[in-house]
């Protein structure tokens, strides 16, 4: 069974029930490590709380969310190890997987996205990394610039 770990601001608490019903439907195991309330936290404190987790092991991949995505995927990616993706669509979901390797997706829950959430979680986690060797090779130097 996949284990997704996730974490997310006040600007998508409503938004996270939403992914968590969605991947529990898909009989995934999820580790909700907040917010539980609408409370105003500090996205990058959110952000290192799920990439730790995911760091120490035994997860699939991650999710993170903000308001928009882009203040919790700017801090997650500051972290060695952790390749999180901010997709627009299920094209870019997909493709975030296949040639990126990422290994958390972030979203925005202030966004009206063309297509829905759970759908880009569902392109991610059917994709494949693809074996390629330009890919192999890009995601190679793209870990060696995390490396202290
Ligand atoms: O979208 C975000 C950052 O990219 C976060 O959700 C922030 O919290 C956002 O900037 C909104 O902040 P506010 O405190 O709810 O006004």
């Amino acid at each position: 069974m996949k284990k997704i770990v996730i974490a997310v601001d006040h600007g998508a608490f409503e938004l996270k029930k939403r992914i968590i019903a969605h991947i529990e439907k898909k009989g995934y195991e999820v580790d909700d490590l907040g917010v539980f309330s609408t409370d105003s936290v500090d996205y990058p404190d959110m952000a290192k709380k799920a990439c730790d987790a995911f760091l120490q092991g035994g997860y699939d991949y991650g999710i993170v969310a903000c308001g928009t995505g882009i203040g919790i995927s700017i801090s997650a990616n500051k972290i060695d190890g952790i390749r999180c993706a901010l997709p627009q669509n299920t094209f870019a979901a997909r493709m975030a997987r296949e040639h990126n390797n990422a290994n958390f997706l972030a979203f925005g829950g202030r966004i009206d996205y063309p297509e829905s959430v759970e759908a880009m979680i569902d392109a991610f986690d059917d994709a494949q990394v693809s074996q390629e060797e330009r890919h192999r090779r890009r995601v190679e130097k793209l870990n060696a610039m995390g490396k202290k």
